[in-house]
């Protein structure tokens, strides 16, 4: 097992649930291989001869496939010679526009009022949100620019008032969700996603009348999964639209229960497989699958899962959507395999790791026997300036976190905490302590980095730095969410200077200074440092000497 994944795997709620079940199967299998080999070497004898003469059909019948196939692709180029003989600046020219998808139910009608504004009002919508738009099929679809230029649900509007516009990343990505397109989604954390990929979806569900099991939304947390569901539940609440949600810590019963009837299923992985192999959930009739937090679920802890789920849906009328914050270059091609032509919906230059621009990121490099104290001189400095201001601690492992929150107790601050020692009771319930004020402070291993939306975090201390710089700049994004700014509080030890180089390149690219201490170790900056991701270095200046930090 790579380093990095056991790693992983010694951090809480991370990893999916079921982990332990994942290895019993394991044991099992390979049980159960050995028996089946004896079998099977028996069986071979008398099969090597029917084979022979299965080969000659097989031959046949291959043959006719790739001239099916080649025939197939012939059609698609035409098609796409068609769609290419479409200029993109010119999109106005194909309205009013009935846009029939690949899913033959599917179809999106551009308003009027989209039609009307010219592409260079587009474009300057385009530019100054750094919307980047790839669309292989260039259909021309413009933007929404209000929540009046598509025709939603009334029920769904109403759930939407609260909110004066489309964020970027709704904006530029409904109008290919409601046509059914495949969309893989990346804006920065905090901006909009959750409600980004749920409204076309219910949208769509409402206004073909579908019914039955349609929509499924995974997520690698299950406090994100509830979070999605809560969400969802809120744009469905004045519709006949059942959402419910599954994840692991607590029984199945209840779940399976609510099962019955549901048309929106939110799920973590471990939880959702464990009811398929219950058989008590039948997923072939999902149409509209969602992996939030995409890179994620397509790590090596989630990806066999992901196959799993995948190959109980829909399969050839599924529209496949993926949204999420980073999205290293190593998992694309992944992505890709489990999509059909998606369009890509990019804010922001998030080709590139980029974090959120209204966090302010103060890096310091410290001696990692320094880390405690410092820890509780940054709680007085940020408590004494506001006491009720939220702040959120990160540790990297759930050991740490266990340490370190006796250590607060015994400093008589009060904290809530979220690790995996703890019940899903108790995350639960520290969660919604935080959440609501009561405890204004919260101590979490990873599996609060991604996704989590709590109103008013205004700090974040990463106590250790995260294993990948993708989950620093999760981690940092529970801050400055829904455009409000936040402050991002590192230490850094030389025990990540590994990671320094990604580091410096992350804070360059929001802006951020860039502590004299951290370019020092840049002699020391790695290519790859994760088995998945992979390098996503861009070159730093290593010119300056490293210095090294001497240790006790
Ligand atoms: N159109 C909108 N206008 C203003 N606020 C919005 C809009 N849409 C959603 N929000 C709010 O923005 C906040 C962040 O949204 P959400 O949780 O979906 O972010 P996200 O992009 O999924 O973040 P992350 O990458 O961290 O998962 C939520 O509180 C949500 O209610």
């Amino acid at each position: 097992m790579a380093k990095e994944e056991r790693k992983r795997k010694h951090q809480d709620g991370v990893i999916g649930d079921g982990e332990s079940k994942k290895v019993k199967k394991e044991k099992k299998d390979k049980k159960d291989k050995t028996e089946k080999k004896d079998k099977t070497e028996k069986k071979d004898k008398t099969e090597k001869k029917d084979k022979t003469e299965k080969k000659d059909k097989k031959d046949k019948k291959e043959k006719k496939e790739k001239k099916e196939k080649k025939e197939k692709k012939e059609g698609k180029k035409e098609k796409k010679e068609k769609n290419d003989a479409v200029p993109k600046s010119n999109a106005e020219s194909v309205s009013p526009e009935v846009l029939d998808s690949k899913k033959s139910t599917v179809k999106y009608e551009q308003s009027e009022a989209i039609n009307s504004y010219s592409q260079d009002k587009v474009d300057e919508f385009l530019k100054s949100n750094e919307i980047a738009i790839d669309d292989p099929e260039q259909t021309g679809l413009k933007p929404i620019l209000d929540f009046s230029h598509v025709d939603l649900d009334g029920r769904i509007s109403k759930a939407l008032e609260k909110y004066p516009t489309p964020t970027p990343i709704q904006a530029a990505s409904w109008p290919f969700l409601l046509s059914g397109k495949d969309v893989v989604g990346v804006a920065e954390t905090g901006s909009g996603k959750t409600l980004g990929f749920g409204v076309p979806a219910v949208n769509n569900f409402l206004r073909l009348g579908k019914q039955g099991l349609k929509i499924l939304c995974v997520s690698p947390t299950r406090e994100l999964a509830v979070q999605i569901y809560d969400n969802l539940a809120e744009v469905t609440k004045s519709t006949s639209v059942k959402c419910t949600v599954l994840y692991g810590g607590v029984p199945k019963y209840e779940q399976i229960e609510n099962l019955k009837g549901a048309n929106v299923v939110v799920a973590t992985p471990g939880r959702l497989i464990d009811i398929i192999n219950d058989g008590a959930i039948n997923l072939g009739t999902v149409d509209y699958l969602v992996l939030d937090e995409a890179d994620r679920m397509l790590e090596k802890g989630f990806e066999q899962d992901i196959k799993t789920i995948m190959q109980n849906t829909a399969g050839a009328s599924r529209q496949t959507v993926m949204f999420t914050a980073t999205w290293p270059k190593e998992v694309r091609e992944l992505a890709s395999s489990f999509m059909n032509n998606p369009v890509k919906v990019n804010i922001g230059n998030r080709d590139e790791l980029v974090a959120n621009k209204r966090i302010e990121q103060i890096v310091e490099v410290i001696e990692p026997y320094h880390k405690e104290n410092k820890l509780l001189s940054l709680l007085r400095k940020y408590q004494s300036k506001n006491k009720n201001d939220k702040i959120l601690i990160f540790a990297l492992y759930k050991k740490e976190a266990r340490r370190i929150e006796s250590l607060l107790q015994r400093n008589s601050f009060e904290v809530a905490a979220i690790h995996g020692d703890l019940s899903q009771q108790q995350r639960t319930s520290a969660l919604d302590a935080f959440k609501s004020g009561r405890s204004s402070l919260l101590l979490a291993t990873d599996v609060a980095a991604r996704g989590l939306d709590i109103p008013n975090v205004k700090i974040v201390i990463n106590l250790t730095f995260p294993l990948t710089v993708e989950d620093y700049v999760h981690r940092i994004g529970r801050t400055g969410r829904a455009g409000q700014s936040g402050i991002a509080h590192t230490l850094f030890t030389e025990h990540e200077k590994h990671l320094s180089g990604a580091l410096v390149n992350v804070l360059r690219g929001a802006d951020q200074p860039v502590p004299e201490e951290l370019l020092k170790f840049g002699g020391h900056t790695k290519k790859k440092t994760h088995s998945v991701y992979g390098a996503f270095y861009k070159d730093v200046d290593t010119t300056k000497t490293a210095k090294k930090i001497k240790f006790d």
